[in-house]
């Protein structure tokens, strides 16, 4: 049978005056005029002295003032009681009975609970039992004995079932931001309802709602309202907040409800594995819930100062590489580039594609090092062939799952009522990427996470295919590893180039370290957000993390990591601007950063951090300003001074092949180039050399620029 949610806030003490509760109610109004009650029961516990006044406000909102206790007497000499009677009188039909404050503080024992719900059923009141064990009585394996005596003490004296709500509240998760896992509540409140059929019958055990209590926001209640025992919540600290109603929403037309069902059926039948499934689930309840996926200014410090790699004092210890995965990106496509294949494919340099050279620079490595180093790709479902195709004649790197797992797919997400995507025109349509964060469930629900433990494997070094500057480093390794911190990351200074780029920042509640995207600023914020000054350090994307400690987060996250989740706005069909609006839920590795406690960054040189993003980058570092060394790693030219040219490419050559047809003699000399500016059709001659500032244009037919030396200066071809 399907039971009605039940949502309640309970305000305990709160707020200061009657005047702040009014402004509460107002604020709700504002959000959410009106509460659908054929979808959700909510009522709502103010203070008692305020019960009367503010009754009438909370009813037009479609909602029920609940009493936070009863008193166990009739009318009578009872100083500072009230009777069930009396409630009904004035009009309230609710109360909470047992709440543990009560049960605590106060002294209230079963057999107390137990004589206030009979006198509540004899007037015909509706009722919130709660219950709920210690943290020293779940960690004595006694929680379900606790439920059970508590219930089983007011059992007998229930004669109308129809008038009783059980509240699990988990004592340890009241008030303490410490929320009980999805599948922690569940398990309980299955135990609960497996009870009540034993004691009162399977009539009962299936009608009564049981709500949960302890920590719940509205960040968290999207996840627990899937699960099929909890009937709503019982919410104390968030209820005092405008942002109540977002909870009453995720629990009241529940998309979650409504569409979980499909999703988990399509991801099923297209075989995605648990954890998949778990990681979209996750994603997917941060969107209908709402949530607030911004990072105001207001909850960051900056990071002022952080270990420096050219100050790392440990002496490298060449043991940690026999423990120790090298990880490459291999996802994404080249569409960028105008390719329909991995981007890792493409030629860089002296004939090496991207892929060649990774494959050289570990054949090198291991040569090196004198030790045989791990190597694994993690692919996407269209680079994965075309890969291991590019690396079979490197069959040293090893093949199959020992070089590659390949990323998950998540469903598309219709914008306008958050139904799975569908286009039968082509099904592959409905199927996304999740962002490489999708690194952490691909690893684990692959087996890899799994296998690479066994086998002894205990730190990664993950980096992108495109940044050919990301070589296992062993000062950084043995940093790493000797900080002991669980997840490291390698970040870089940020110039004026890099302002409109995510920015390493410190949480001001917990002190921890995370990311802002640009996504996540608060437009307000924005100025800050580029204050390279304030935010000095972004992401390279280069990542150390600890394996056991991330199968360890795992564990405590119910099997998936809480990255924040971004949205991306597309159609369908990508290339048919008219197909279904979707949105592609995505999150990105180096937000783990946030998801282990101890977690730290260092600064690196920018030599480490040379990705290719466009063919600007491609063109210089096709060109003598950059250099292959021995060890196949792509270095700028010691004449650059760490500085690499700007080249910026007209739109005409954003795709590569349009740019191979601009230098279809190979690149131009730029080592001694500042900034180069290409307008128009044209191609170059072999042997032409930019110096300076030089910009080159053409308005008419192409044309081709002679060889020869152009410093500071405009060409007009
Ligand atoms: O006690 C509670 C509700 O009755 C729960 O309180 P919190 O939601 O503040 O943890």
């Amino acid at each position: 049978m399907s039971r009605k949610f039940i949502v309640g806030g309970n305000w305990k003490c709160n707020p200061a005056t009657v005047r702040e509760a009014n402004t509460l109610l107002k604020e709700w109004k504002k959000a959410l005029p009106n509460v659908d009650k054929s979808k959700v029961d909510v009522v709502i516990c103010p203070p008692a002295l305020w019960m009367s006044s503010l009754n009438e406000s909370i009813e037009a909102l479609g909602m029920s003032t609940c009493a936070q206790n009863v008193g166990k007497n009739d009318a009578g000499a009872f100083t500072g009681e009230w009777t069930a009677s009396n409630l009904q009188d004035i009009n309230i039909s609710w109360t909470l009975i047992g709440h543990s404050e009560r049960r605590t503080k106060y002294g209230e024992s079963d057999a107390d609970v137990a004589e206030k719900v009979a006198k509540c059923q004899d007037a015909g009141l509706n009722v919130i039992l709660c219950i709920g064990e210690t943290l020293e009585e779940r960690e004595g394996g006694k929680t379900d004995e606790v439920n059970k005596r508590q219930l089983g003490a007011v059992i007998p004296k229930v004669k109308d079932w129809d008038k009783i709500v059980i509240a699990y509240e988990p004592v340890w998760a009241i008030g303490t931001g410490k929320v009980a896992t999805p599948d922690q509540a569940e398990e309980t409140q299955a135990a609960i309802r497996a009870y009540l059929k034993e004691a009162a019958g399977a009539a009962v055990a299936d009608k009564v709602r049981i709500q949960y209590g302890g920590s719940v926001t509205r960040d968290n209640c999207a996840e627990l309202i899937t699960k099929p025992n909890i009937d709503g919540f019982l919410v104390g600290g968030a209820s005092l907040k405008p942002t109540f109603m977002d909870i009453v929403s995720a629990v009241g037309p529940s998309k979650m409800v409504e569409m979980w069902p499909k999703y988990e059926e399509k991801m099923k039948k297209e075989g995605c594995n648990e954890t998949a499934i778990a990681a979209f689930k996750y994603n997917y309840g941060v969107l209908v819930s709402g949530a607030d996926v911004m990072i105001p200014e207001s909850k960051l410090d900056p990071v002022d100062k952080l270990p420096e790699y050219e100050k790392l004092k440990e002496k490298p210890d060449p043991r940690l590489l026999r423990k120790t995965l090298i990880l490459k990106l291999n996802g994404g496509l080249g569409t960028g580039m105008g390719l329909d294949k991995a981007k890792s494919l493409l030629t860089v340099t002296e004939g090496n594609s991207f892929l060649d050279l990774i494959a050289k620079q570990v054949a090198n490595m291991k040569k090196s090092f004198k030790t045989d180093l791990k190597f694994m790709l993690m692919n996407s479902f269209s680079t994965s062939q075309d890969t291991l195709d590019a690396l079979s004649k490197y069959s040293e790197l090893g093949t199959g799952s020992d070089l590659e797992f390949v990323q998950n797919k998540a469903p598309k997400v219709t914008a306008s009522d958050f139904s799975p995507a569908d286009w039968s025109a082509d099904s592959s349509h409905e199927w996304c990427p999740p962002g490489h964060g999708d690194l952490y469930p691909a690893m684990l629900g692959s087996g890899t996470l799994e296998k690479l433990l066994k086998k002894g494997f205990r730190y990664m070094f993950v980096s992108n295919s495109d940044n050919l500057g990301a070589t296992m480093d062993l000062k950084i390794l043995t940093h790493f590893v000797q900080s002991g911190a669980p997840f490291m990351m390698e970040v870089a200074e940020r110039t004026d180039a890099d302002k409109k780029g995510g920015h390493l920042a410190k949480d001001k509640a917990t002190g921890g370290l995370l990311l802002r995207e640009s996504a996540q600023c608060p437009e307000q914020d924005e100025k800050e957000f580029q204050n390279v000054g304030k935010y000095k350090f972004f992401n390279t994307n280069n990542l150390w993390v600890d394996l056991a400690a991330l199968k360890r987060e795992f564990r405590k996250n119910d099997g998936a990591l809480p990255l924040p989740v971004m949205k991306n706005s597309k159609t369908v069909d990508p290339r048919d601007k008219a197909s279904t609006k979707v949105l592609q839920l995505e999150t990105a590795m180096g937000a783990a950063i946030q998801c282990f406690e101890g977690a730290s960054a260092l600064v690196i040189p920018r030599s480490r951090f040379a990705p290719v993003k466009t063919t600007n980058d491609l063109l210089a570092l096709r060109s003598d300003a950059y250099q292959l060394t021995e060890d196949f790693t792509i270095v700028l030219a010691p004449e650059r001074d760490g500085v690499p040219p700007d080249v910026k490419l007209d739109g005409m050559y954003k795709f590569a092949d349009a740019m191979e047809k601009l230098i279809p003699n190979g690149a131009p000399s730029l080592i001694g180039c500042k900034k180069l500016v290409i307008e128009g059709p044209m191609t170059l001659a072999k042997g032409v050399v930019f110096k300076g500032t030089v910009t080159v244009k053409n308005s008419g037919a192409e044309k081709e620029l002679a060889a020869g030396v152009y410093e500071d200066k405009t060409v007009e071809l």
